[in-house]
């Protein structure tokens, strides 16, 4: 199918409100589609499913599953990337800065009173007025090549977009990859990150985190150093994790895996309940995770955490960001991580 075929198809799905997916994986050249045929619910019960998966952050609460009707592939042109200042920028929210200082406070707060490791504390921006969601999708494949773009509609969940970099677990014939993803730093021309210990701490316990989770799983695990990865106009540190599946059990890994305090926090529970008690907003399928179970073979997965991403609600945009906070956070600066977040889906929604 050409992707003006394809990108009609999504189109003609979006008015009858029939559930679809359209992605692209980090450098891939395909862009694919899932549609299904009618409008029927699915939700994931036991990962012996097949379809694509679309979970919310809070585990106790259902994911959608689409059936794979209808599967297509299209390779994709990339156009210029257009960089330049945003059109129509959200004007700046200063109850909302107020807010967020004083819930990264409570975070630190927390830390030292030796309650919690890291928290991960996060907020939604509304912006209006912006292109429509398929023109967004396309810029979105063109600005971030290395990212795993997709644009998600149910009529549960309602219409979802996104560029994430940071896979959940990618299961293959029981050989299994993950990634320690955190630490932030913003990008400019021609200079390299510095990182302080606080990013080395940040994204040293999410990588002890996943190792004893994916242990008792695995054989052969194995870890790459950490080194820098760019996301957009944002430099994180990433390290790579491997390891072959003892068994078929990908429904316990996912579960051992997702919230990871890539997004949650250490202890799980209580930063958990933290987010959920504090953060005053629903983060809905903001810090889930997405993407495909079951398609290649059986108890295969590609999974995604669903970051930099949005929500699009008529000419409404609701944008999601946060920061992982340690003892030594400066709420001012994580204000700031998560206004240099914002700006990847931002610069998608006005500057196409
Ligand atoms: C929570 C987000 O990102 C996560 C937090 C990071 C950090 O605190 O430095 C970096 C990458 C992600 O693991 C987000 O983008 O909203």
């Amino acid at each position: 199918m050409d992707f003006e075929n394809f990108l009609l198809k999504a189109e003609d799905h979006l008015t009858r409100k029939i559930p679809f997916v359209l992605y692209r994986k980090p450098s891939d050249p395909l862009v694919k589609g899932i549609f299904q045929r009618d409008e029927h619910s699915f939700f994931l019960s036991d990962f012996t499913e097949r379809g694509f998966v679309f979970a919310p952050f809070n585990s106790n609460k259902p994911a959608l599953l689409l059936r794979p009707d209808e599967q297509v592939s299209t390779s994709y042109q990339h156009g210029a990337n257009k960089t330049g200042q945003l059109t129509e920028p959200p004007a700046a929210d200063t109850q909302a800065q107020q807010f967020h200082l004083d819930l990264v406070a409570k975070g630190i707060a927390k830390i030292k009173a030796g309650d919690l490791e890291k928290v991960v504390l996060s907020r939604n921006i509304e912006a209006r007025g912006h292109h429509s969601p398929l023109k967004v999708f396309q810029t979105l494949l063109n600005k971030y090549i290395t990212a795993f773009c997709y644009l998600w509609y149910h009529p549960v969940s309602g219409l979802w977009m996104g560029a994430t970099p940071e896979t959940l677990v990618s299961i293959r014939k029981n050989e299994l990859t993950t990634m320690s993803l955190a630490g932030t730093y913003s990008y400019q021309d021609g200079k390299p990150p510095v990182w302080t210990t606080k990013e080395r701490k940040e994204q040293g316990l999410v990588t002890t985190y996943l190792l004893d989770k994916l242990r008792p799983f695995t054989t052969a695990l194995e870890l790459t150093e950490e080194n820098a990865v760019r996301a957009g106009q944002l430099w994180h540190l990433m390290s790579q994790i491997r390891g072959r599946l003892k068994k078929n059990e990908l429904g316990e890994v996912i579960r051992a895996l997702h919230p990871t305090p890539a997004v949650c926090g250490i202890p799980l529970e209580v930063a958990k309940d933290f987010i959920l008690e504090k953060e005053g907003y629903d983060r809905e399928f903001y810090t889930g995770y997405l993407g495909e179970l079951g398609l290649d073979g059986e108890s295969d997965c590609d999974l995604y955490v669903n970051l930099r991403c949005m929500q699009l609600v008529n000419d409404m945009a609701l944008v999601y960001v946060g920061g992982g906070i340690t003892a030594e956070s400066d709420p001012q600066s994580e204000w700031g991580e998560t206004v240099a977040k914002s700006n990847t889906m931002l610069k998608a929604l006005f500057n196409s």
